[in-house]
């Protein structure tokens, strides 16, 4: 099959790595569309005998088209359309690092034409070129964002198109589906009778696959977003040294006073390949300090908006007053009771509610009982299956909503036909079904859903 004829648009410009100064030594400006290649001939001069051929770097110096100074000492990455990641002529201009030297190359660029590219554009391009669909330009946002390996390796198996297959299999049988029930609506009297019992079975199995798919969502929201986890109790029974074991690091300050966290102190870890934000509060007491006060706020504000509240008391003094109190505030949240201290004391010395079901037990000053908290976390919020799923997929929240119609539509086919209702009857769920599925691979959508996807990409993607 020969490739379809890429209409070159207007050349977009942009600075596609980090702009932080002073970081990276190397960075890149990268030019797609029809002026590109005619935008880097009036800038960059490669000395000696070297080709404009696509897949080839050029050596050479960017200079000012107008004086001749030079901008940078560069290299040259040319890609011809259709051989390129937007399907257009591409340019990349890979400059020394820091941001001087790419942003003088982006003005450049721009004086010689290009338009400054907006989010996520390079990438919109390589969609409505065909190179990728809508699942697969997805997944380059979400592996650009990516907060882990298991989220990494889940957004790469999106953009090899593993999601993208299964769906467009999905949309195809029941397009075959629909021109057989329209066959019969139209021609009636010139076909064999349809075949309904075939047409339930593909229907069914359409269902199964599309509800399998859906069950990734949950997984896909807990790799993308990750879990925030507070760390609450009384003073001194060691949330600030579970912070510091659990993240191998001196993160928090640890003392023998009680009060010695005021504010909320932050660590990033990952646990089971999701991200964790764990965060140490300060010990929640009665104090007439007010800077103690302010603090003691903020961890109720910690625990209130935490996915996961771990209830920290110590083996050493059993189940307080004040803890029972703090329990009382935080135990409409999941919740985990972790019992510290229990090199001083047993964990049955603390009397725990009937309602709490599990105990992990921690030495948070020697670093102990780590791996167990982890499992429970992972089970707590009914992760334990994440890194042991047998597969790679894991839709995000658009595909979840826009499948769930899909889902829905489907079962009112499945039920027009065990109600013996009307041919008609089925072709409108079923053509609902296909747009929903057409939405999720980008076949089928609209201007708006696309500019709402791909304005959350960074510039230069
Ligand atoms: N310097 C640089 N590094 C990069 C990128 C880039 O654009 N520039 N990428 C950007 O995100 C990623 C690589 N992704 C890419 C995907 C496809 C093509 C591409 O040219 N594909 C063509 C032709 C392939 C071929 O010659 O066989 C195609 O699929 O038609 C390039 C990069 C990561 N690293
Ligand atoms: N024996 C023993 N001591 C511990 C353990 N964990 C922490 N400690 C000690 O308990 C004291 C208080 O620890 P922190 O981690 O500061 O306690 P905290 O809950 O953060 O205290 P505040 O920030 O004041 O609320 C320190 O002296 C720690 O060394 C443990 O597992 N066993
Ligand atoms: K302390
Ligand atoms: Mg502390």
């Amino acid at each position: 099959m020969s490739q379809p004829e890429i209409a070159q648009q207007e050349t977009i410009a942009a600075i596609a790595t980090p702009v932080v100064s002073q970081q990276g030594s190397v960075s890149i400006v990268r030019l797609s569309g029809a002026t590109a290649v005619a935008i880097a001939r009036a800038l960059f001069r490669a000395p000696g005998r070297q080709a404009w051929e696509s897949h080839r770097i050029l050596y050479g110096t960017i200079r000012h088209p107008d004086t001749q100074a030079i901008v940078d000492e560069a290299l040259l990455l040319l890609m011809r359309s259709p051989r390129s990641y937007t399907r257009e002529d591409v340019v990349e201009f890979h400059c020394h690092g820091g941001i001087v030297p790419v942003q003088q190359v982006l003005q450049l660029c721009v004086s010689r034409g290009a338009r400054l590219a907006q989010p996520g554009e390079f990438t919109l391009r390589a969609f409505l070129n065909g190179r990728i669909d809508l699942t697969q330009a997805e997944s380059v946002a979400e592996l650009v964002g990516a907060q882990s390996v298991r989220a990494s390796q889940v957004a790469l198996a999106g953009l090899q198109g593993k999601l993208a297959q299964p769906l467009r299999q999905l949309r195809a049988g029941c397009l075959d589906i629909l021109a057989e029930v329209e066959a019969r609506i139209d021609f009636e009297d010139d076909l064999p009778p349809l075949d309904v019992d075939a047409v339930r079975d593909r229907l069914t199995a359409a269902l199964h696959e599309v509800t399998d798919i859906l069950a990734t969502a949950e997984r896909g929201e807990l790799l993308r977003a990750g879990l925030a986890v507070a760390i609450v109790g009384r003073p001194n029974v060691g949330k600030s040294s579970l912070l510091n074991a659990w993240s191998r690091s001196d993160r928090a300050i640890v003392t023998e006073l009680p009060g010695t966290t005021r504010d909320v102190v932050e660590s990033q870890l990952v646990v089971g390949g999701i991200p964790v934000r764990v965060l140490d509060t300060a010990g929640i007491r009665d104090t007439g300090d007010r800077v103690e006060q302010l603090g003691v706020a903020r961890s109720r504000a910690a625990a209130a908006a935490a996915d996961l509240v771990i209830l920290l008391v110590s083996a050493a003094d059993g189940w307080t007053a004040e803890d029972a109190e703090i329990y009382g505030s935080v135990c409409d949240r999941p919740l985990l009771l972790v019992v510290n201290k229990v090199d001083l004391a047993p964990p049955e010395r603390v009397r725990v509610p009937a309602a709490i079901a599990q105990v992990v037990p921690t030495v948070a000053a020697r670093q102990e009982g780590i791996d167990a908290l982890e499992t429970a976390i992972l089970s707590a919020v009914q992760a334990d299956g994440i890194a042991i799923a047998n597969t790679d997929i894991a839709i995000n929240q658009r595909q979840a909503a826009v499948l769930t119609r899909a889902q829905v539509s489907l079962q009112h086919v499945s039920e027009a036909i065990a109600a013996r209702l009307p041919l008609d009857f089925w072709t409108i769920d079923l053509r609902t079904a296909i747009r929903a599925l057409g939405e999720v691979t980008g076949e089928d959508v609209t201007e708006s859903v696309l500019e709402r996807i791909f304005s959350r990409f960074c510039i230069g993607k």
